[in-house]
Order: structure tokens, then sequence, then C-alpha cells
């Protein structure tokens, strides 16, 4: 598992468009390399905004989106098309306007989907789709899931990610890819999670910030600080950790030259 590389861009939106670019360029590569690619996709402000960053990126259509697998990170546990599920966002902001294969975007349960609202059994749907997907290697590990080749996370002032949140029993799973997550801190209280052994399975893990309220959240993931109380600090990739940041997430004064490395 790879050690985290922090850059910082001087703004949110630089931020979300650089960051839109780079996930133009991974996709790209993993299709290249391997003929699909496959993205973990994060809600919250910044997440949302590399999406739409993305929508209007000048090489978006370098990558064939026909050929991506789209997962979600975590999910509302809410009805489907709820304003306010990372997916309903997802779909407004970016995968509405691209050509992808709908068989190929996978999101997470919604509450009155098939297994109603019960939230325990859409994760272990969403499990079943992430075993489905995962090659031979990954079918034999424990929690069962594709090498994703770029999973984006936001993160919270409490340092959580995706839907795991400091003190949670969710952060000790070891075994299953997916859980249900009651009583999140953040509203709605209900929520569907991937683990954190889901999450290390991608390559590449970026963990986005803006603005000074994830700076103290940003200082303690890059303390080492333990995952269950810092949830951001366990999450990794096998070849990359980003944090990407803007300077206010960094704690970087106005006057610092911005550059990589921060
Ligand atoms: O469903 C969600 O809310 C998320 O996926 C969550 O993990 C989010 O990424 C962070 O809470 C950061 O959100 P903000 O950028 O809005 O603060």
């Amino acid at each position: 598992m790879s050690a985290p590389t922090v850059i910082v861009h001087a703004d949110a939106d630089l931020l979300a468009a650089a960051t839109a670019a780079r996930a133009v360029t991974r996709l790209a590569d993993a299709q290249a390399a391997r003929g699909s690619a496959s993205v973990v996709l994060t809600g919250g402000g910044i997440g949302i905004a590399v999406l739409a960053a993305l929508a209007v990126a000048p090489a978006r259509d370098a990558v064939d989106w026909r050929r991506v697998d789209v997962w979600w990170g975590d999910e509302r546990f809410l009805p489907a098309d709820d304003p306010e599920r990372n997916e309903t966002q997802a779909r407004a902001a970016l995968l509405d306007r691209l050509e992808l294969d709908p068989d190929r975007v996978h999101p997470m349960p919604a509450s009155d989907g098939p297994d109603g609202d019960d939230p325990e059994a859409g994760a272990q749907r969403y499990a079943r789709a992430l075993a489905a997907a995962a090659g031979a290697v990954q079918k034999a590990a424990e929690a069962p899931t594709p090498v994703f080749d770029v999973c984006m996370l936001g993160i919270g002032p409490d340092t959580h990610v995706a839907s795991l949140f400091p003190g949670h029993p969710a952060l000790a799973e070891r075994k299953r890819a997916v859980v249900a997550v009651r009583d999140a801190p953040k509203p709605p209280p209900t929520r569907v999670s991937l683990t954190l052994p889901a999450i290390r399975a991608a390559r590449e893990v970026w963990v986005l910030a803006s603005g000074e309220g994830k700076a103290g959240a940003v200082r303690s993931a890059l303390a080492g600080s333990a995952p269950e109380q810092v949830p951001a600090s366990g999450v990794r990739g096998r070849s990359q950790t980003l944090f990407l940041l803007d300077r206010a997430a960094a704690s970087l004064p106005a006057e610092r030259v911005v550059s990589d490395g921060g």
C-alpha cells in the first residue's frame, strides 16, 4: 500500500478542474493497458464539483465511456431519484451527458429498490455485484472487490470518508466489502458504504478536500492516526494514494507559492 502524496491547488475550481483532467488521463491509460477502466465516485461538495468539471473537460472523450465501470463509495439510503442521493447528483453533474453502457453503471441500492427499506440486504446485493466483477485473485480474497483504477473519496470535518464515521463498527469490518450504516452523524442517518478493505483494493485512492473547514481533518489524516478514530488515515491505494487539496484545506496561507507536495 502506498504512502500518501499531497498535491495542493490554488482554489476549489482549480482543484476540481485538475482532478477531472487527472481522471481523464488515468481512465484513458487504464483502457490502453487493460481494455476497460473503473472508477468509484463520491458524493459531497468537491466530489460532485469534480464530476461537473469532468463534464466540460476538453479531453473528456479521450476516454471511451462505454468501457468504464462506474461504482460508488457510499450512498445515502433514500428512494431512487431523491435529489440527496449521490447517484442522482452524479447523473445530473456528469453521467447523463456521457455515452455510458448502462450495464456498467452500478448505483448503490435505494430504499425503494428490490430489497425495500432494508439497507443490510441492499449492502449484500452490492457486495454480490462487486464480487461478480472481481477478477479471479480478488474473488478469492476476503471482501471480494474489483481492482478499481481510481477511487475518489471526499472527507468530512470529522475525518469520515465514504460513510465510514469515526468510532463506527463499520471501520473494523474485514470480511465484507459493503456495509449498511445506521445513525450516521451526517444526514441522512442511514447509508450504505464500501469498507476499508474494498477501498484498499483500488490502484489509486484520491482523497479530495476543499475549504478551511477540512484543514483539521486533513492534518489528522496525514498524521497517521488510528483509522478507528480517523477513518481517512486508513485509506490507501495499491499503487498511489493522493490527497488532492485546495490551499485552504492544506492550511497554506494565501501568499505561499503552491506546488506539488505542498
Ligand atoms: O454521501 C456523502 O456525504 C459522502 O460521500 C461523504 O463521504 C462526503 O464525501 C464527505 O462528507 C465530504 O462532503 P462535503 O465535500 O460535502 O463536505
